[in-house]
């Protein structure tokens, strides 16, 4: 994959703000800037392995990308891939990081394709926090105002107290891992437990059929009218690509539902808007390419959009915390609080032996 070449010819073509203009507003009359470059890759095994319908996931596995200008100012990004989810892979990106020598200029960046997007996110925020539009220290948020990830099944019974304790509201519990005449009962005593200012979210990953997506949803609605602890919305109840199917949903049912996997691409994006989607949108910072794209996505939305981690590290949770509190909506609580699935944090240093 050698998009490199791709970069230097464009160079010719940077004059004006058509390409610039829009990934990096602040270089403006620096597209020729050339940075430093040096990529550290990372591994963070799952405390245990995390279950999905899309199966089991024991390894994140991602890159951190520092760049240097020659005034020595240092920004760092993280490129954490999501296969699963339409991105490029671990090895793809790496592949691109690699194929850098030692320097790399603000029009190679931003030509970086939009089917490498968690490369566009990891060179984007080490670019914008070098240029001081990003901060460079994470903003600490109350457990408030972030929903704590749950186990699938009959675990999440016995974890949400802890975490309600340590002043989480609002929980997210996977479903369509199993059959939902297992799921179901699971649910209803889940709802049963929380208290009454509790949320729930609830995440089917795509992997429910429409009568299953009818049943939970049917569920959800009357525990809406029992006035219990409210589901606050149910993600993906079907398969990314069942548009109409999904938006049939959407207009039955009182429980507001959310896209994840339906919207992991610009394209897929303007899409959705151009139907009119009535719920709510999922917006995964690292998979969603350059954050000036993720701002002008974001534009209008603020009331719809619903922050969520990939089990990055504290880079990109950084970086994608500063977006969120930038462009979402305070009442949101945001999909961060999966911390306790990881083990610690691997450690990031700047210095200068990093940059060779
Ligand atoms: O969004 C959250 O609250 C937690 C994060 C989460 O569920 C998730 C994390 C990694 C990959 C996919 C997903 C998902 O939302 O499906
Ligand atoms: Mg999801």
């Amino acid at each position: 994959m050698d998009w490199r070449a791709e970069g230097i010819r464009a160079e010719g073509i940077m004059e004006g703000d058509a390409v610039m203009g829009v990934p990096f507003p602040e270089a403006r009359g620096q597209e020729r800037a050339a940075y430093q470059v040096a990529f550290c890759p990372y591994q963070r095994p799952f405390r245990r392995p995390l279950q999905t319908h899309h199966g089991l996931w024991r390894l994140r596995e991602g890159i951190w990308v520092y760049l240097r200008d020659c005034q020595g100012r240092v920004g760092v990004g993280e490129i954490a891939p999501l296969p699963w989810f339409g991105t490029e892979t671990q090895e793809a990106a790496l592949d691109v990081c690699r194929s850098l020598g030692q320097t790399v200029t603000l029009a190679q960046i931003a030509q970086i394709p939009p089917d490498l997007p968690c490369c566009q996110f990891g060179f984007g925020c080490a670019l914008e926090q070098l240029l001081g539009r990003l901060p460079q220290s994470s903003p600490s948020l109350a457990s408030a105002s972030i929903c704590a990830l749950l186990s699938a099944g009959a675990s999440a019974l016995k974890q949400w107290q802890p975490l309600w304790e340590q002043g989480y509201r609002t929980f997210k519990w996977k479903i369509g891992v199993t059959d939902s005449e297992t799921e179901l009962p699971i649910f209803e005593q889940l709802l049963a437990q929380l208290p009454q200012s509790a949320r729930l979210r609830l995440d089917a990953n795509g992997g429910l059929t429409q009568t299953c997506a009818e049943r939970w949803l049917a569920v959800c609605d009357a525990q809406r009218s029992a006035s219990r602890a409210a589901v606050e919305y149910l993600e993906q109840p079907l398969p990314a690509a069942d548009g109409p199917a999904l938006l049939a949903l959407a207009r039955t049912f009182q429980t507001p539902l959310a896209l994840d996997e339906a919207i992991t691409t610009g394209r897929d994006w303007e899409k959705w808007l151009a139907w009119g989607w009535p719920g709510l949108f999922v917006l995964k910072p690292a998979l969603m390419g350059f954050p000036q794209q993720i701002r002008d996505r974001a534009k209008g939305l603020t009331s719809a959009l619903v922050f969520s981690s990939v089990f990055e590290t504290r880079v990109g949770r950084s970086a994608a915390l500063h977006l969120a509190l930038e462009l979402g909506h305070p009442q949101l609580a945001l999909g961060f609080g999966v911390d306790h699935w990881l083990a610690e944090s691997p450690r990031v240093s700047i210095n200068s032996s990093i940059f060779s």
